[in-house]
């Protein structure tokens, strides 16, 4: 199978090596055109714009950082736009808002293309693992002739229905991440500033009804200060905007995640967005990152 693929950052990268390495023919395309190198030593093809891709590949995915760079990947000068049409499939991977797919979803099928959106859970070691969690919705008969792909990508694809569910059912997702994320950092300040071991709570919450993933992963490295982006806080951040403009929509009430949306939005203006999102963990500690 031949797929194109917009956007090689953490994700899109780890994404797009994944189908390389089981057999699939990928032509890449990143803003930053020199991201696409490693790509081309393993196999891809390059191709100069998003419209060339599209007008080489019967499928293209995108995984771009927001809304904004979702949107001008397939609106702006030489986008997908220019050359989606019959018989051609778009898929955005991105982690965006409802109204951003629906709007690609629109343009793309008045072109005659079909859309699918597929934002995935799981960060860039399940990536590179293809372990992903597809979240996706739109044009089914276009989801079906995905599978190959998703399969590769993911450990497991849910349809969700009309296009918007895979965008909402992702920011619930993250909405409730990054509210964990900040009650977990409070517990390990909590633990420090009354006397006890950190390391002793990440063993004691291991081993209980809380445990997950998550914490393990991150609660190692959190204590050592050490940030590495797998998932970048600016995402995390947009992603709780994203969520709270949804709960303003639908009228819920959602005190803890707008907490949490202030301390992340404080760590950007820190300038701690690139960091992983774990690092909101200097913000609660007080220490802003520096030490
Ligand atoms: N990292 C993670 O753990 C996860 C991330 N996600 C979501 O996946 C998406 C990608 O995340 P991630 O790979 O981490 O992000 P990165 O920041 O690593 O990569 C972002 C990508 O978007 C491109 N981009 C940004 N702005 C524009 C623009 N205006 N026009 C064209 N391209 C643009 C960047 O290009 P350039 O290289 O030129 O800057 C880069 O390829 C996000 O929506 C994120 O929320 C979902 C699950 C997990
Ligand atoms: O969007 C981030 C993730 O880990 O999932």
């Amino acid at each position: 199978m031949e797929v194109g693929f917009l956007g090689l950052g953490i994700m899109g990268k780890a994404m797009a090596a994944n189908l390389l390495r089981h057999g699939f023919r990928v032509t890449v395309w990143n803003r930053t055109l020199s991201k696409c190198d490693e790509l081309v030593a393993m196999g891809a093809a390059v191709g100069d714009t998003p419209a060339s891709v599209v007008a080489k590949c019967k499928y293209t995915i995108a995984m771009l950082s927001d809304p904004s760079a979702a949107l001008s990947v397939v609106f702006d000068k030489d986008g997908v736009l220019e050359q989606i049409g019959e018989g051609k499939g778009y898929v955005d991977m991105s982690t965006v808002d409802a109204a951003t797919s629906c709007k690609i979803s629109e343009a793309v099928k008045q072109k005659g293309g079909a859309f699918v959106e597929a934002p995935v859970s799981g960060s860039k070691k399940p990536a590179e693992d293809g372990q992903l969690v597809i979240l996706a919705a739109g044009d089914k008969a276009l989801y079906d002739d995905m599978v190959p792909a998703f399969d590769v990508l993911g450990k497991k694809s849910f349809f969700l229905g009309e296009m918007g569910n895979g965008a909402k059912m992702k920011l619930v997702v993250n909405m409730i991440m990054g509210s964990m994320m900040n009650a977990f950092s409070e517990g390990l300040c909590l633990a420090d500033k009354s006397g006890l071991s950190p390391q002793t709570l990440l063993d004691v919450l291991d081993l209980g009804a809380i445990a997950n993933p998550m914490f393990k992963m991150k609660g190692p490295s959190m204590l050592q200060g050490s940030y590495n982006p797998a998932f970048p806080l600016k995402h995390q951040q947009k992603d709780m905007r994203l969520a709270l403009s949804l709960g303003d929509e639908n009228a819920v009430s959602m005190p803890v995640a707008a907490a949490s949306n202030e301390a992340f939005k404080k760590a950007r203006s820190l300038g701690l967005g690139d960091l992983d999102f774990s690092v909101v963990h200097e913000v609660l500690k007080g220490t802003g990152g520096s030490g």
